[in-house]
């Protein structure tokens, strides 16, 4: 499990740090930054390193650092782009032979380009966790002016990125991020992993706060949290999932529901829907049964459209969400539901049925691009509202329970790019269905399922695309590789 804390958790554990003289954390946080760049530059036989330097203490480490690399013989240009400078750290790297030029506001001279344009690595140190979300006007134009051979450095945050890892902002975009003790919210979240590259940790010292913000997975997690059956199973202990979803026009999304769950180990698929996908099922998916039935959970709407659903369907659908029994909704099964249930719940919207969802529940007033801008926001205020977890699908998928279970937001980001294609969420509803059916939580089942269905996808056709069919089909192979590390 990695773990991340809330940036007011980072900083006690900071200021609860003792033993070390003033200053050493950021020393110690220095040295942790120039080995990793020295590293790097010599990997590629480079030498000219930037240094970005903000105001803030962030802008400390990163002088130093770059104080450290130009003592080893680099050549170093610390560009001041902040109202202020780490005094000391300024010192520092001037007595180490760095020129010093400033780009406080306005177009920046013709030796800061120059120097951003050639160099090999540039040490991005103008915003830490102390930093508001965006670039400061005159930065705007930073990322273009950076040279796209230079390897991009990031001290503790790509700067401009929302440390608590809620917005979307301006940002520079890094090749790694070195940061100190733990990963913080910023590294794991949807709107600003993307920028953080490769994350490194380095330890400075600094004791893990009690109570971590955002969890994620690793593959080391899932021999513990797998539903590995014993020999006293059998198929209705293991857990026997009901799908309500597809009808006659979308045929397809209870193939992928039904195989998904199938070939993750579900004790059984019940199956409930009008005749086309029904017969599809039958000559397909021999180990699927129909019709209504006791089950251990329900996984209800994916490619099902309430306003032209079979009236069986309905019905059943409406009485499993009265039911205490745990309920997964997905696509068009998201409509149905208005109110909290007292029950086990799990959402899966991707970005847009989220804001349908979110407009319709009337949780804030929200603008077209606002999960965009702020997803686990908007996802916490639907968790918070139905009482249920949200697991919205994305590059990065997070995991988000109602904030009164005092749960951890989880995200997983194990899948290529080319799992986005179309039926891919059809898996994922079936495999985080039979997860539930099996008694795990909508944390871990919506969790869990997101790392193996993005692990299959990969496993499925390493570095290439992929349909949503072989994701299914290689669901338990992937399972039984990871349950054998
Ligand atoms: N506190 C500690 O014990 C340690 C702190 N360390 C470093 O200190 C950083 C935190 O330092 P600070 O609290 O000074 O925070 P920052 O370094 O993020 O600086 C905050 C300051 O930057 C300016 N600023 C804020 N938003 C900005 C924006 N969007 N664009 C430009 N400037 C902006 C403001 O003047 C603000 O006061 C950490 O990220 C880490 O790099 C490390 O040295 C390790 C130890």
């Amino acid at each position: 499990m990695i773990r991340a804390y809330a940036i007011d958790d980072v900083r006690e554990a900071e200021a609860a740090t003792d033993g070390f003289g003033e200053g050493e954390l950021m020393q110690r946080a220095a040295a942790g930054v120039a080995a990793v760049a020295a590293a790097r530059l010599d990997e590629q036989g480079g030498e000219r390193v930037v240094v970005l330097v903000g105001s803030g203490d962030n802008g400390g480490d990163a002088l130093y650092a770059g104080a450290e690399l130009a003592n080893d013989g680099r050549s170093v240009v610390a560009v001041l782009v902040g109202s202020s400078a780490h005094e000391s750290g300024l010192e520092a790297a001037r007595s180490a032979g760095a020129v010093v030029a400033e780009w406080r506001d306005g177009v920046p001279a013709g030796e800061v380009v120059a120097a951003l344009a050639d160099a090999d690595l540039v040490l991005d140190g103008v915003t830490g966790i102390g930093g508001r979300p965006g670039l400061r006007p005159h930065l705007l134009a930073l990322p273009d002016l950076i040279g796209d051979d230079a390897y991009v450095l990031a001290v503790d945050l790509p700067s401009g990125t929302d440390p608590a890892g809620l917005q979307r902002s301006d940002a520079v975009y890094a090749d790694e991020t070195v940061t100190f003790s733990f990963a913080k919210p910023v590294h794991l979240m949807p709107p600003t992993e993307p920028a953080t590259g490769l994350l490194t940790v380095v330890d400075i010292g600094v004791a893990e706060p009690a109570v971590p913000a955002v969890e994620r997975l690793t593959h080391a997690d899932l021999p513990a949290l797998w539903p590995v059956p014993g020999p006293d199973d059998d198929k209705y202990s293991r857990g026997v999932l009901g799908i309500v979803s597809g009808g006659e026009r979308y045929t397809g999304a209870p193939l992928m529901n039904v195989t998904a769950a199938v070939t993750a180990g579900v004790g059984m698929v019940r199956y409930v829907g009008p005749r086309q996908p029904t017969d599809l099922l039958r000559s397909l998916v021999p180990e699927c049964v129909f019709g209504e039935g006791r089950v251990q959970a329900w996984a209800i709407g994916s490619g099902l459209d309430v306003e032209h659903a079979d009236d069986e369907q309905l019905r059943i659908a409406r009485e499993a969400l009265e039911s205490d029994l745990p309920v997964l909704l997905d696509a068009g099964g998201l409509d149905l539901i208005d109110e909290s249930r007292s029950a086990p719940t799990l959402l899966t919207p991707h970005a847009g049925e989220l804001l349908r969802l979110a407009r319709r529940l009337e949780v804030g007033d929200l603008d077209d691009d606002a999960v965009r801008r702020a997803p686990v926001s908007i996802a916490r205020l639907v968790a918070d509202r139905l009482d249920a977890t949200v697991l919205l699908k994305g590059a990065v998928t997070a995991v988000v329970p109602p904030s009164a279970s005092g749960l951890p937001v989880r995200t997983q980001a194990d899948g290529p790019s080319w799992l986005s294609t179309a039926g891919s969420g059809d898996v994922l509803a079936g495999l985080a269905g039979a997860l539930l059916a099996a008694g795990l939580s909508p944390l871990d089942a919506g969790s869990l399922a997101a790392l193996v269905h993005g692990v299959a996808a990969d496993d499925a056709n390493p570095g290439g695309p992929v349909r949503a069919m072989d994701v299914a089909h290689q669901l338990g192979r992937t399972v039984a590789r990871l349950l054998s590390r």
